[in-house]
């Protein structure tokens, strides 16, 4: 029988691989951490917070989508095609817009503590 923890075991493995295979979910997992830690360092309020670990998820998530959009183009075609490039340039772009919102955001919550 099917255990019931085996759905997350799977969900792990996934996220596990896109963090050995992917360097730019490295970066994204390492920047995500150094940024909660700062927002418990310093005196945010618990919606600064939430925002915060929302943001991270997000921009994490988005990095997993577009590795998954990458293997499944991948697993359809390994030639040049125009349809691939679009299908991954999208994608990744759809990452970029998530990470420079998240800049944004992590920028008008701490610059007002870091200026005090
Ligand atoms: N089959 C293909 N046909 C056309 N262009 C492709 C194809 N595969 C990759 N590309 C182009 O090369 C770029 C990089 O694709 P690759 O699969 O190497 O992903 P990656 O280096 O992990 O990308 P990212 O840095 O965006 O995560 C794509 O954004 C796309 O422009």
């Amino acid at each position: 029988m099917k255990s019931w923890w085996q759905p997350f075991r799977h969900a792990m493995n996934g996220l596990r691989q896109s963090i050995r295979e992917e360097r730019h979910m490295k970066v994204h997992v390492t920047v995500g951490a150094i940024v909660l830690l700062v927002a418990f360092l310093l005196p945010l309020t618990s919606v600064e917070r939430a925002i915060l670990f929302l943001t991270v998820g997000i921009v994490i998530s988005a990095e997993m989508f577009n590795t998954a959009f990458e293997r499944v183009v991948d697993l359809v075609t390994q030639e040049w095609h125009p349809l691939a490039k679009a299908v991954k340039d999208i994608a990744s772009g759809a990452v970029l817009v998530l990470a420079l919102t998240s800049i944004a955001i992590a920028l008008c919550i701490f610059i007002p503590y870091l200026v005090q």
